[in-house]
C-alpha cells in the first residue's frame, strides 16, 4: 500500500501536459544541450516520412530544437530507408551499428544502436508506424528534461484507440498487451510505476547518460525492462509522464501480440530473479505453441536477450 501512496504524492507533480511546454519556452532552456529523435523502423515506409518530415518541418527548419533525426532501419524488406531519407533523416542499418558485435534482433537491439549512433545530449524515442504524430510529441516529451535537471526520463501518456481493418476506431482499445500483461505485472511486482499510465508505449525521452547505464532487453521486452530498471537506477521521482493527446499505430495480429506478452513476461520473470525477488527451481520455458484458425499449431520462440549498457561497451573499448 506504501507504494500506491508513493505512486498518488508522484503523480500530480510528475505529470504534465504537452501544452504546458511551448517550443519557445524549451528553446530559452536548451541552452547548449542537444536532442536526437530515434526511429527505430522495420517495415515503415507508409509512415516512416510523414513523421520524419513533420520533425525537420517544425522543430529543426522552423524552429531548432532538435539537433539530429536518426532512423534505425531494423532489417525492412521495404523502402523504408529510402523514404526516411529522402524526408530528411540519417539512416542507419541496424547490423552495422557495432558491427563487431554478434548482432541481435528486435526493438530492443534497435534502440540500443540507436542509442549508441546518435549524438545528443537527450534521446527521444519516436515509433515509425504512428498515425496520428504530431511535433508536440517530441516537445512534450523534451519539455520536464530541458526545464528540471532532477528529471531524467519521460515517458508518454495518451488515448489509445484501436482502429480495426475496416477502418472502425474503438475507443479506449489500443493497448491490448498493455492491458492484458504488462499493467497487472508492474502493479503486482512493481507498484511504484503504476502511475505510468502508458507503460509499453513507444515514446519517451532520456538523457543519454542516463540511458547508457541500463541494459536494452531485445526483442519488445525493451520499453518494460527500461521502466523497471530505470526506476532502480534514477527512483520514481526522477522520472516523469506527458500527456500527449491521442496516439494511432499500425496495429499487429494477436498472434503477434501473444508473441510480444511471452517476450514481456519473461522480462518480468528475468528483473525478478536479478531483483532476488523469485528463486527458480527451473527457469521459465521460451518457447510458445499457439494455434491458428485452421487450427494449424505454429511453436514460436519468445526468448529476450539483453544488451549490456552502453557505458559498460565503451569503457570497455577506453580500456583496449
Ligand atoms: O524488430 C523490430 C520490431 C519493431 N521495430 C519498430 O519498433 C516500433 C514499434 O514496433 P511495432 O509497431 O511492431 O509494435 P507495436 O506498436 O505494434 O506494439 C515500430 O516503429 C517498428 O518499426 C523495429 O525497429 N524493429
Ligand atoms: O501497448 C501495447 O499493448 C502494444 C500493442 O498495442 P496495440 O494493442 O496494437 O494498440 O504496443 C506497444 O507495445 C510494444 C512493446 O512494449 C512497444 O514496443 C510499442 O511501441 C507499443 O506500441
Amino acid at each position: 500500500m506504501r507504494a500506491l501512496a508513493k505512486v498518488q504524492e508522484w503523480y500530480g507533480p510528475h505529470s504534465s501536459t504537452a501544452a504546458e511546454w511551448p517550443v519557445d519556452a524549451l528553446m530559452m532552456a536548451k541552452g547548449n544541450t542537444t536532442i536526437s529523435v530515434v526511429l527505430p523502423a522495420r517495415d515503415e515506409e507508409s509512415t516512416v516520412g510523414d513523421i520524419v518530415t513533420v520533425i525537420r518541418r517544425d522543430l529543426v527548419e522552423r524552429v531548432p530544437l532538435v539537433d539530429e533525426i536518426l532512423v534505425v532501419d531494423s532489417n525492412s524488406t521495404d523502402s523504408t530507408a529510402a523514404r526516411a531519407r529522402e524526408a530528411g533523416a540519417r539512416v542507419v542499418a541496424q547490423d552495422e551499428v557495432l558491427s563487431q558485435l554478434e548482432p541481435l534482433t528486435g526493438k530492443g537491439e534497435a534502440l540500443w544502436k540507436g542509442l549508441a549512433a546518435c549524438k545528443g545530449d537527450i534521446v527521444v524515442y519516436i515509433d515509425a508506424d504512428l498515425r496520428s504524430f504530431g511535433a508536440h510529441y517530441v516537445s512534450g516529451l523534451v519539455g520536464p528534461l530541458l526545464v528540471d535537471g532532477d528529471t531524467h526520463f519521460v515517458k508518454a501518456t495518451y488515448e489509445r484507440p484501436y482502429v480495426g481493418a475496416d477502418g472502425v476506431t474503438q475507443r479506449g482499445g489500443g493497448g491490448r498487451v498493455t492491458e492484458l500483461v504488462a499493467r497487472p505485472l508492474l502493479n503486482m511486482f512493481w507498484p511504484e510505476l503504476a502511475g505510468f499510465a502508458q507503460p509499453l508505449g513507444g515514446e519517451y525521452a532520456a538523457r543519454r547518460d542516463v540511458l547508457e547505464q541500463v541494459p536494452y532487453v531485445t526483442e519488445y521486452g525493451v520499453e518494460f525492462g527500461l521502466l523497471v530498471d530505470l526506476l532502480q537506477l534514477v527512483g520514481l521521482d526522477a522520472m516523469a509522464q506527458v500527456d500527449l493527446g491521442h496516439r494511432t499505430h499500425t496495429h499487429q495480429s494477436m498472434a503477434a501480440l501473444g508473441r510480444m506478452a511471452g517476450q514481456i513476461m519473461l522480462t518480468a520473470w528475468s528483473r525478478l530473479e536479478r531483483q532476488g525477488r523469485v528463486l527458480a527451481a527451473e527457469r521459465p520455458a521460451h518457447t510458445l505453441l499457439q494455434f491458428g484458425i485452421e487450427g494449424q499449431a505454429d511453436l514460436v520462440d519468445v526468448a529476450v536477450a539483453e544488451r549490456p549498457p552502453l557505458a559498460s561497451l565503451l569503457l570497455e573499448e577506453d580500456v583496449a
